[in-house]
């Protein structure tokens, strides 16, 4: 069976393929750090064998309790932010049908997110559209009390009694939270709700192969199993014992490292196929908290192609040389369409009949490339055999491992995101929260 790949030949012209050769012994040690807990955030390590631990009974209890909400729910509200959301949701729409919540007949529940905003219109809209549903809802946050989830699970919760009565409700609400802290797991016990844990280990943006993201993409329908195969394959690839050379989180780590060096402060995530949008939002965070800090860190931005070829292309092309690119490139589409030929030819498209579009679009990615490594940005290629769980398991592994490795070569701790709490602390002071006094004072005075 094929791996994803990672290949960085057309990063050559700016860096040398001798100068990543010559990361070995650093990243060796960043990987020994790592597998020793010997680095910084060693407390927040439990992703790095995490695939290889899950056990089969764990993967069984989540997919009966995605039954559960499968069987009684025409609509499923996961509710959660940053890692206890975009996990979930990047995988959920990676392989969804594009048009999916279109279709008059659904084959599950329709899945829709809440708690990552905290915009009253959004979830005002979401109130009425689940006026007359049966639904459900997973309350996803490891601390328990981020407020943007908590105010949207507090109306979620009403809603649902309201309309299903409280056994019923009780049935359908599954809290994916912290074991014993939190206002999330009080609310669950109390309520006595089906839950899942949260690893201590596991920081949020590290926590998609837990319940956080197994259980929302069991609900969807997808299968979990495979997803969790695929990781593992990864765990093993990108392990200690691989050379450095065949190991494609060791030459990420070090190439985006080398990039930086060189002025090149920030990387682009690239797709060329939408269903990857959110995707590239998980990678954003998963890099942005991992690595911005101390003053330091290559910023995250990342495009969906050609859309942004046609707004962002321009800057990519000729603007600040201060960028490279990481092109997630899929191989293989699921679907097999052809342009057809056309007797008038009045668009002029009769030299692509025939072809399939997968080929026009391997073309625009192909074009892409060369141009922008002309136009003076790196560019690497991560190659995906095909848009399914097991390497959607990869690609996540994949970017986790490496992200663990470049943190350290970047030495930051790569597991906390200290600078979160900044405008927390702003919001709880203006909003007058207990226990926040004297922060309200000081924050009145500026105003
Ligand atoms: O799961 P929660 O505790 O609700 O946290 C959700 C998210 O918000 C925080 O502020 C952090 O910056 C993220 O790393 C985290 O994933």
């Amino acid at each position: 069976m094929k791996n994803i790949s990672l290949n960085i030949d057309k990063v050559a012209g700016f860096v040398s393929k001798e100068t990543i050769a010559a990361y070995e012994p650093q990243v060796k040690a960043c990987m020994e750090t790592l597998e020793n807990g010997t680095g910084k955030g060693n407390d927040f390590l439990g992703w790095l064998h995490l695939p290889s631990s899950i056990t089969a009974e764990h993967l069984a209890d989540l997919k009966a309790t995605a039954q559960v909400l499968r069987d009684n729910c025409e609509v499923v509200v996961v509710a959660g932010i940053g890692g206890s959301y975009l996990g979930a949701r990047a995988v959920i729409e990676a392989l969804s049908n594009s048009f999916q919540w279109l279709k008059a007949k659904q084959d599950g529940p329709v899945i829709v997110f809440a708690g990552h905003n905290i915009g009253e219109d959004y979830l005002f809209e979401l109130t009425e559209y689940l006026k007359d549903k049966k639904f459900g809802v997973i309350n996803i946050s490891k601390s328990g009390t981020t407020t943007e989830t908590a105010l949207a699970f507090r109306l979620l919760k009403k809603q649902c009694e309201d309309q299903l009565g409280k056994e019923m409700a009780k049935k359908v609400i599954v809290a994916v939270t912290d074991a014993k802290k939190g206002a999330a797991r009080v609310t669950a016990d109390k309520e006595g709700y089906q839950t899942f844990i949260i690893p201590d280990n596991v920081g949020g943006r590290f926590s998609v192969l837990t319940p956080v993201g197994l259980l929302p993409i069991a609900v969807a329908g997808f299968d979990i199993e495979k997803l969790v195969e695929g990781a593992r394959t990864m765990e093993t690839i990108c392990g200690p014992t691989t050379p450095f050379a065949e190991n494609p989180a060791a030459v990420y780590a070090a190439t985006r490292n080398e990039l930086y060096k060189d002025g090149k402060k920030i990387e682009i995530l690239v797709n060329f196929n939408p269903k990857l949008h959110y995707m590239n939002e998980w990678w954003k965070q998963l890099y942005g908290e991992s690595e911005g800090k101390d003053g330091k860190g290559i910023y995250p931005s990342a495009v969906d192609f050609s859309t942004d070829l046609h707004s962002m292309g321009q800057w990519i092309q000729e603007g600040e040389r201060t960028i490279f690119e990481t092109v997630i490139s899929i191989e293989n589409p699921e679907h097999t369409l052809q342009v057809p030929s056309d007797s008038e030819n009045l668009d002029g498209l009769n030299f692509l009949a025939g072809k399939r579009v997968d080929e026009v679009n391997k073309m625009a990615e192909l074009g892409t490339q060369l141009a922008h490594v002309d136009g003076g940005v790196p560019n690497m290629r991560l190659i995906v055999p095909e848009l399914n769980e097991y390497y959607l398991g990869e690609i996540i592994y994949f970017f986790e491992k490496a992200c663990g490795i470049s943190g350290y070569l970047l030495e930051v701790n790569p597991f906390n995101q200290p600078g979160v709490e900044a405008y927390k602390k702003n919001m709880f002071a203006l909003l007058n929260k207990p226990g926040y006094e004297e922060e309200s004072k000081a924050i009145q005075a500026r105003l």
